[in-house]
């Protein structure tokens, strides 16, 4: 008779930048012979993403995130506590020798449920600012894997170690012709690729509507991903200066990241961490736009990072009147694109999801701990 497999529990919904990385450690638990259920939330974007893992187990949590409107507070209140009871049966129920959050409302039931019933808990942050879910329930874990550069201060450091974000195995750089092709664009021709994080972003939205027909009049096309239920899918053609047709393509949601990062020359993008992660594995330069009312203005830190250790740069929101200039000096500067691949190379740190396995393999207590990597300096890759 064989012997039922350990099983993780991994809480990572409410965005994308949570489920990426979970959905990675998930193949990744899975290809070492272990069950990994991922919990996730019923928002629309974890299904979109999940829909893809057909055979990865999702289980949709109640829960809400937190927010001060007194409505919404007590219907995040409930929906918590609801959480909470349903995550203390299915500890009880599964018996996981481990369970690991990312951060957002989804980690907080399964994350206290599993701290109080005895199963090692560990807690992964991506942002270069640790979010309020982190930081609260870090006092319930016995592991937090942080980016290198931040710290939680009231931390013992033996419960913290430097973790870069594990990245979906599929997103990989592959030939740009072939990309190009996949997505439905000319192969000959330079991309843009425009992304707003798994929600999208309405302002870089507009931008690329409204500069789609000079980007092709200089023979540039643009592929924006403009976030589910923010547009439909369409295919506009604009004329080059020659006279021949250029596409723009809006598209709601990508399932190939993969190829879209290796099709484009340049990104303009938001600085989720999941997708600052995915540019540097495919060596893509980028332009980022941090979202400005991100909690603590973590996307301005993730992105000087970026910036710093030289795969891009930034433009601010405000400055979003200089943003296609910047991008138009850049896409036509074969030079400055090939120094930025060449940063990200450097960047790339293709073994944090080995490292994250190895860790939580101790954890559990299924092997033998290894010595903890040394906290990086400041200017380590993500
Ligand atoms: C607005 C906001 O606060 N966003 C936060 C959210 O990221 P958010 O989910 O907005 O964005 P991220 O860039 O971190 O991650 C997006 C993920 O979704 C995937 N994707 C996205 C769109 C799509 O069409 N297809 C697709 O597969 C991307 O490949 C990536 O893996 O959590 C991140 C991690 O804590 C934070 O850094 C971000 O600041």
């Amino acid at each position: 008779m064989s012997m039922p497999k350990k099983t993780f529990l991994i809480a990572c919904g409410g965005t994308g930048g949570h489920l990426s990385p979970g959905i990675a450690l998930a193949e990744g638990l899975v290809a070492r012979g272990y069950s990994a259920t991922l919990l996730i939330s019923r928002k629309k974007v974890d299904s979109r993403l999940a829909e893809k893992y057909p055979h990865l187990t999702f289980l949709r949590v109640p829960g809400s995130p937190l927010s001060l409107n007194p409505v919404r507070f007590a219907k995040f209140v409930f929906t918590q506590a609801h959480g909470f009871a349903y995550c203390a049966n299915l500890v009880r129920r599964e018996r996981p020798v481990g369970i690991v959050g990312f951060g957002g409302f989804t980690s907080a039931g399964i994350v206290l449920a599993g701290s109080l019933l005895g199963v090692p808990v560990a807690l992964h942050e991506a942002n270069r600012v640790p979010g309020r879910a982190v930081r609260v329930l870090s006092m319930v874990a016995r592991r937090v894997y942080l980016p290198p550069g931040a710290h939680l201060s009231r931390h013992s450091l033996a419960v913290q170690r430097t973790m870069g974000l594990p990245v979906r195995k599929e997103i990989v750089r592959i030939p740009v012709a072939g990309a190009r092709a996949q997505l439905g664009l000319d192969p000959q021709r330079p991309v843009i690729a425009v992304l707003g994080g798994s929600q999208g972003a309405s302002s870089l939205n507009t931008w690329a509507r409204d500069h789609a027909a000079a980007f092709a009049q200089v023979g540039v096309q643009v592929y924006c991903v403009t976030g589910l239920g923010k547009s439909g899918a369409e295919t506009i053609e604009n004329p080059s200066r020659h006279g021949e047709a250029v596409r723009t393509i809006f598209s709601p949601f990508c399932d190939r990241m993969g190829a879209l990062l290796s099709a484009a020359d340049l990104v303009v993008s938001r600085a989720g961490a999941g997708t600052i992660a995915e540019l540097i594995r495919c060596a893509t330069p980028a332009v980022l736009i941090p979202y400005p009312h991100a909690a603590d203005n973590h996307q301005l830190a993730n992105a000087r990072l970026f910036e710093q250790q030289g795969g891009g740069i930034i433009v601010g929101e405000t400055a979003m009147d200089t943003l296609a200039r910047e991008v138009g000096d850049i896409i036509f500067n074969d030079g400055l694109l090939r120094k930025f691949r060449e940063n990200l190379q450097r960047m790339d740190r293709a073994n944090s999801l080995d490292i994250l396995l190895d860790d939580l393999e101790a954890l559990a207590g299924l092997s033998e701990p290894k010595a903890p990597a040394q906290p990086q300096a400041e200017g380590g890759a993500a």
